[in-house]
């Protein structure tokens, strides 16, 4: 059973994937009003009001993942959720619409002053003169940040007759053109724009964008429009623009403290404001809930997440052709762990063949999880495996290449270690299984599951009958045993997968047998 937390207003009908599921069980409430059971919750599911900071998550030590219905994750500590292993999904593109709309009724809201008007109509006034505003038609529309909602802002732009100007550093040349606009500098938009409008995340670059210095290279006159993020546009900073008149309007549906009270800026009559309404339409809220609520059930149900911001992406299509991969490059992850179980400072994994074509990113990050596993207490998975494995020093690297020792696909993993280097090979076989083609410089081939026992020896006459013998005495079962050797007589392995895990005591048994030069216990599960 999975306790989901919802603790904000997500859409009902948005939420229906989760509630067909009778292994989970949704509560719907504020944070606070179940401080006593948020360590009892799988999984979390915000918009913008709940924050979701390093010391909630403290409080949630069973949290595995937090769904964002919504594009923006500044309310959530991504940073210390990714270190607790915790996914974090959101819903990208289900709002854009939305969002793009309103900025462009914010747009003609500001230079029609049709708030003001109709406060003034309701006031029983009659004052048209007083409202005379300017068309959009002709005008320049600077957009800064040119991602989905700036890009389908444009694209209204362009129907209403206005020249648009484009400024975002990511932005290909050749995706501008397709969208029939003109990419300048931060500095030619401010200039040349009648009115600007940003929809940036809110990052360190992006926080106070338009402050002091950036707002007095404006043309004189420009309306200013933030529907992205409060703090993109500085709002202390607009006081003086606005009084001297520089500043001809601004617009605000986001502000930098939200609710954000009694705020200076609301003194002044040609700043418009909505409380953060960029995406709360029916369709929105539709869009963004199902996503999110799908992509959760997906992760409870041990399937990929397709829009994570702390994992690679993956679709469903590729994730079942590296799902294979994906399982065993982790098994052989935790088998070269236990195996160099000494400090490691380099993991290399080479693949080969057909995987080498797949989205190998998330392989490794598999591998590198399943290696990190038997060593550290906290938990690892492939959302916080790369960043465990640079607090510990361990550096990791892929490669590509043709050998494929006669399979099909080859995933190689070179461990370096204190004086010491180990390599495993393994392939997938379909309809067959995985299997270890390769250990410790010996050709082999067994199935990394279950109870192991790797056995290093010298090649002699009766060796197997006297491991066999001893396990026999402690009542352990032998359910497969495949064996590898230099050549007669020098260095061989034996590979054994047990009934049932063996304890120390007969691990050192087995290590006292003659010509018997190291055992060591394997578990994978
Ligand atoms: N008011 C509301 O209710 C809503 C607000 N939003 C906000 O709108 C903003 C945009 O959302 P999307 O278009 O979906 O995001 P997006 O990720 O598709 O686009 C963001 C764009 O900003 C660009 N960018 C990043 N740093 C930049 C910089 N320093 N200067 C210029 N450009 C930069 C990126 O290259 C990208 O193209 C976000 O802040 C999001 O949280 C989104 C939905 C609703
Ligand atoms: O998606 C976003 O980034 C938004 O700002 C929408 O926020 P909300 O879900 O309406 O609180």
């Amino acid at each position: 059973m999975f306790r989901i937390l919802v603790s904000d207003a997500i859409s009902e009908e948005g939420l229906a994937p989760l509630r067909k599921s009778e292994q989970i069980e949704i509560v719907q409430k504020k944070v606070t009003e179940v401080e006593e059971q948020l360590h009892e919750f799988d999984a979390l599911l915000v918009r913008s009001a709940t924050k979701v900071t390093e010391e909630l998550l403290s409080k949630m030590p069973n949290l595995k993942i937090i769904g964002r219905a919504g594009v923006g994750v500044d309310n959530i500590d991504v940073e210390a959720a990714t270190k607790r292993g915790i996914v974090v999904i959101n819903a990208p593109n289900g709002n854009t619409i939305s969002a793009a709309e309103h900025t462009f009724a914010m747009m003609a809201a500001l230079v029609r002053h049709i708030p003001q008007a109709h406060v003034s109509v309701k006031s029983r006034e009659w004052n048209r003169s007083a409202f005379v505003g300017t068309e959009l038609q002709g005008k320049h529309l600077g957009i800064i940040g040119f991602g989905r909602i700036g890009s389908e802002v444009a694209k209204r732009a362009r129907a209403f007759g206005m020249t648009v100007h484009v400024y975002d550093p990511f932005l290909t040349k050749e995706r501008a053109e397709k969208l029939g606009v003109s990419i300048h500098t931060l500095d030619e938009v401010l200039a040349c724009s009648d009115i600007i409008t940003v929809h940036t995340p809110l990052t360190k670059e992006t926080k106070g964008l338009l402050g002091e210095k950036n707002l007095a290279k404006t043309k004189k006159g420009v309306y200013l429009i933030n529907c992205a993020r409060g703090g993109i546009i500085d709002e202390q900073a607009l006081i003086p623009f606005l009084q001297s008149g520089h500043v001809a309007g601004v617009a605000l549906d986001v502000f930098e403290q939200e609710p954000p009270g009694d705020h200076p800026l609301f003194a002044f009559d040609n700043v418009i404001v909505t409380p953060h309404l960029g995406a709360s339409t029916i369709e929105a809220q539709l869009n963004v809930a199902t996503q999110v609520a799908e992509e959760i059930l997906h992760f409870l149900e041990g399937k990929p997440v397709t829009s994570s911001i702390n994992l690679p992406t993956l679709s469903k299509d590729v994730y079942e052709k590296i799902q294979a991969f994906y399982n065993l490059a982790k098994k052989m992850g935790t088998i070269a762990s236990q195996y160099m179980n000494i400090p490691v400072q380099e993991l290399s994994v080479t693949y080969a063949g057909t995987v080498a074509d797949l989205e190998t990113t998330y392989i490794t990050r598999s591998l590198l999880a399943g290696f990190l596993r038997p060593r550290v207490a906290s938990t690892v998975n492939e959302v916080n495996a790369a960043m465990i494995a640079k607090e510990r020093g361990i550096t990791y690297g892929e490669k590509f290449s043709d050998e494929t020792h006669g399979y099909a696909n080859c995933i190689s993993l070179t461990v370096h270690g204190e004086n010491r280097t180990f390599t495993i090979k393994g392939s997938h076989i379909p309809n067959y299984g995985d299997r270890i083609v390769h250990f410790d410089g010996f050709t082999i081939d067994f199935a990394p599951d279950g109870h192991l026992l790797y056995i290093q020896h010298q090649d002699r006459p009766g060796m197997i009958g006297k491991v066999g013998n001893v396990l026999g005495e402690h009542q352990v079962n032998i359910a497969t045993m495949q064996v590898g050797r230099e050549q007669a007589g020098g260095k061989a392995i034996m590979m054994l997968s047990l009934d049932k895990p063996i304890d120390d005591a007969l691990l050192q048994k087995l290590a006292e047998i003659e010509d018997i030069e190291t055992v060591k216990r394997l578990e994978v599960s």
